[in-house]
Order: structure tokens, then C-alpha cells, then sequence
């Protein structure tokens, strides 16, 4: 059997990290397995969905490395749902219901007074056809309700209210259906709710493996009872904990927050953000991988934890760091061309500066300094003025071997008597104008002595 695995966002917004993790999940779920990856846009809500949105999370999906093997939109399978409504209706599991709001939610308060579970008591089954004819004749359409297998009062089937599933991350699982009430799957207008059209999909596609967030937990319990009533064999599922914002909020794709587009736009590159959308959250070490091969090696969804995990953008800063420390020449050379850095000196200019910066962007700083001299003009008190002056002055000859630096320093020693910080100080702030940053020997022959020397305060 071939795994076949999909990502279903509705495509009203863009992603969020949580999303990125549903996402993520699935697509390394596949790489492990030599699965398909199916990205689904549950766009059966038409005023809310918009193209725009889908094709900002293909692109956001890119981005982050993910290349779905189909791409599928519920909008344009309607047919399907409509069949497979026909079908329940015939076989007496999707019955029609008349309720307003107001009818349900008076007889939801009338249930909890009277020490009811407050869930639909099926009233709908026990009209007449006068009383359905009225309803008609006053301009009511139906809703459709599934019928539930949950006759809990058939003492010889009492395992038929609970659903049991072995779920890829959270193991054993049950569902009592008799906390439930039967779902409305299509709504008077004719609308399709998540429900059904999420499982018509799943079969039809051939999906094996449902991985998404736990908010769908007893949505699981209701769909497997919507595969069995099709005469489908349910796929495996899989419930991991959802994410917070390092405050502990709640992630929405309409509040924007911690969206994929913003953390690119901070300039967090997708692997830092792969991985800990990935490893947060888990028994596993958060660390940056440096590709999808390497973080596939590392995601096992039974290592997942059932509580929600918080997710810390300033960690993503930490990884993004680790990225850039380690990132070879080859990786950076195009994007480095894009901001400007390009030549001979590019290639020891990237080594010498990856390991002093958060984002590659932070390149472009160090190459100004470089290129220009110190912006402002470093000020230095008489007595480091002095002690520069001398120091310029003992600047070797070109041409320059591996070792100037060192040599460099070894004269200043000797002439000055200064030593430490009190000799590394005034020459890194003349240099570059900053107390901190990459190592001087790497810098001083990106300089070169012309470069060096104009550096003189
Ligand atoms: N905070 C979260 N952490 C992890 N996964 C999440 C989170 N929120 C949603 N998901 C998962 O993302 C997938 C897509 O869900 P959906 O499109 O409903 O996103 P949403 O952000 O919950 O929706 P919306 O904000 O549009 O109501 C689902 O599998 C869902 O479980």
C-alpha cells in the first residue's frame, strides 16, 4: 500500500507555524515512508475562501521546502459530495432537520436543567409528515444530520457508542458517541460543513494516513463512523498537540499572528523554522537541521507530547544563527550576489563573517564596513589615539602571508607594551567601529594594507 498522506487548510488565511507543523508532520511522514503528499484546500466555504490565499500557502509550502505530489481544492468537487449525500439518504443515516438556532439552543437549556447531556435528542425523527409539510409550507429547508451509530440502550451492542482508534501519536484512543450529538453535515443552504466532504476525499484519494492537529480528536471519532457507514475501511490517524504563542495564545491563520510569511520576512531562513515547528514539543532535542533528509531523520511522531507546546520566536533566532555559522560558500553565494556581495572577496568575506551574524541580510552591514570604513567615525581618547598611531605605523609590507595578523600584533606587543584587550580593543573599533564581530585576523586581509591604513584615526 502506498502512504498517501494530505494537508487540508482552509484557505482563508495565511499559515501559521502551527499549521507549518501540521504540514510538516505529513510531508516528513511521507519522506520516511516514500509516500505521496496531497495538498487540499478545504475551500468548501466560498465567502470566506479565496484564491489568493491558497496560492500564498503553495507559496509559504515552497518556501519551507514542502512540494506537494497533487494539489486538490474541495470547491470543485461538489458532485462527489453530493452523490455520497444521495447515498446516505438512501441507506436512512442522513436525516432531514428543521431547527432554527433559537429551537436548538432553548432545547440544549431545557436538556441541561433536567440533567440531560446538553447533545441533539433527535427530535427530528419523530415528526410527522403533517408537522415537515408545515415546516415546508413556511419556507423552512432542512439541514442534514448523520446518524450516529450510538444506540447506547442496545444492551447487547453497548461497544457500538465508543469509537477506538490506534493513533500514530497519542496511541490508544476512544470517542464515546454518546456524548455526541449526530453532526449536521450539510447546512439548509446546501452548504457542506468539514465533516463529510474530509472523509469523500479521503477515500476517493486514497488516503492512508490522516495526520493533523488534536483539535480534531472527536471529529475523528465521528468520521470513522462516517468511513464505516460508506463501507470504507477508516485510514490511520494521527493527533499531534497544536502550538501556542510563547504567551500561550491560541494560533489563528486570521489573526496573522506567527504567521510562515512574517518569520520569512524577518529573514528566519525555512529550515530554522522546519525544524522548530517540528522538534518543539517533542522528546527530541531542538536543534537546527541543516535540510528535509536530515530533520526526517529525527521526526518519529510517537516521540510527540499530548500538551500543547509553546513556541518561542527567539528561539528561531538561536537556530537561525547555528544555519548561518555552518552554511558553506556554495549556499550562500547566489543570495549574497542578490544583496550586493559578489568578487574574489566574497568567498573569504561569507567565512569570515558567518559566524558573527543572525540573518544572512546582516551580511550586507559587515561588506559596508568593509567597502567604507566605520560609520560614525569611532572616537578614541589621546591615549589610544597615540598608541594607533604607532600601531599603523608598524602595518607589514604587502605583500601579506597567512600569518600578517599575527605578526601585526607581535610588533604592536613589542613597541607598545600593551597586551589583551587594552592592544585588541582600539584596533577592532578602528577597523570596524564595533566592539564585537568577526575574528580581525580574517578581516585585516579582506582589507588588504591600503584599505587597512586609511583606517588610521
Ligand atoms: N496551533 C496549531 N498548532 C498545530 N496545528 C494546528 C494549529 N492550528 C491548526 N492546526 C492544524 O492545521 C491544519 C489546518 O487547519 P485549519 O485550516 O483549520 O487552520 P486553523 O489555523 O485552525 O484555522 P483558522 O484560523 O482558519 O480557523 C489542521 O490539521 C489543524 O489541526
Amino acid at each position: 500500500m502506498t502512504v498517501t498522506v494530505r494537508f487540508a487548510p482552509s484557505p482563508t488565511g495565511r499559515i501559521h507555524i502551527g499549521n507549518a507543523r501540521t504540514a510538516l508532520f505529513n510531508w516528513l511522514f511521507a519522506m520516511n515512508n516514500k509516500g505521496r503528499f496531497i495538498q487540499r484546500f478545504d475551500d468548501t466555504d466560498i465567502a470566506r475562501s479565496k484564491q489568493e490565499f491558497s496560492d500564498a500557502i503553495l507559496y509559504d509550502l515552497h518556501w519551507l521546502g514542502i512540494f506537494p505530489d497533487a494539489t486538490e481544492y474541495q470547491s470543485r468537487r461538489f458532485e462527489a459530495y453530493d452523490e455520497v449525500v444521495e447515498r446516505l439518504q438512501a441507506a436512512g443515516v442522513l436525516y432531514p432537520c428543521y431547527e432554527t438556532p433559537e429551537e436548538l439552543d432553548l432545547r440544549r437549556k431545557v436538556r441541561r436543567t433536567r440533567g440531560l447531556p446538553p447533545v441533539y435528542g433527535r427530535e427530528a425523527l419523530t415528526l410527522s409528515q403533517q408537522q415537515v409539510a408545515e415546516y415546508r409550507s413556511d419556507g423552512r429547508r432542512p439541514h442534514w444530520r448523520f446518524l450516529l451509530p450510538n444506540f447506547s440502550s442496545d444492551p447487547l451492542q453497548p461497544e457500538r457508542t465508543e469509537v477506538h482508534w490506534n493513533d500514530l501519536v497519542r496511541g490508544e484512543e476512544t470517542v464515546d458517541l454518546a456524548s455526541l450529538s449526530d453532526p449536521v453535515l450539510r447546512r439548509e443552504d446546501g452548504t457542506y460543513l468539514y465533516t463529510l466532504p474530509s472523509v469523500v476525499d479521503d477515500i476517493e484519494m486514497g488516503v492512508s494516513h490522516v495526520i493533523r492537529g488534536d483539535d480534531h480528536v472527536t471529529n475523528t471519532g465521528v468520521q470513522i463512523a462516517l468511513f464505516k457507514a460508506l463501507g470504507a475501511e477508516p485510514p490511520v490517524f494521527g493527533h499531534h498537540n497544536l502550538l501556542t504563542t510563547a504567551s500561550g495564545e491560541g494560533l489563528s491563520k486570521r489573526s496573522g499572528a506567527l504567521s510562515i510569511a512574517s518569520l520569512r520576512e524577518d529573514g528566519i531562513e525555512p529550515m530554522a523554522v522546519a525544524s522548530l515547528a517540528v522538534l518543539v514539543g517533542t522528546s527530541e532535542n531542538v536543534a537546527a537541521m541543516h535540510d528535509m533528509p536530515a530533520l526526517a531523520e529525527r521526526f518519529d511522531p510517537a516521540a510527540t507530547s499530548k500538551s500543547a507546546a509553546k513556541f518561542d520566536p527567539d528561539e528561531l533566532f538561536v537556530l537561525n544563527r547555528a544555519l548561518m555559522h555552518h552554511m558553506p560558500f556554495a549556499e550562500a553565494q547566489d543570495r549574497l550576489i542578490v544583496l550586493g556581495i559578489s568578487g574574489d572577496k566574497a568567498e573569504p568575506f561569507w567565512l569570515a563573517v558567518r559566524g558573527n551574524i543572525d540573518r544572512l541580510s546582516d551580511a550586507v552591514a559587515w561588506w559596508r564596513i568593509l567597502a567604507d570604513g566605520p560609520q560614525p567615525a569611532p572616537e578614541f581618547s589621546d591615549e589610544d589615539r597615540d598608541f594607533l598611531q604607532q600601531a599603523f605605523d608598524l602595518l607589514p609590507e604587502e605583500p601579506w602571508t597567512g600569518t600578517v595578523w599575527k605578526d601585526w600584533t607581535a610588533r604592536i606587543r613589542e613597541a607598545s607594551g600593551r597586551k589583551g584587550k587594552a592592544l585588541f580593543m582600539p584596533l577592532r573599533l578602528a577597523l570596524t567601529g564595533l566592539a564585537s564581530g568577526p575574528e580581525l585576523a580574517d578581516l585585516l586581509p579582506l582589507l588588504g594594507r591600503e584599505g587597512t591604513l586609511a583606517r588610521r584615526p
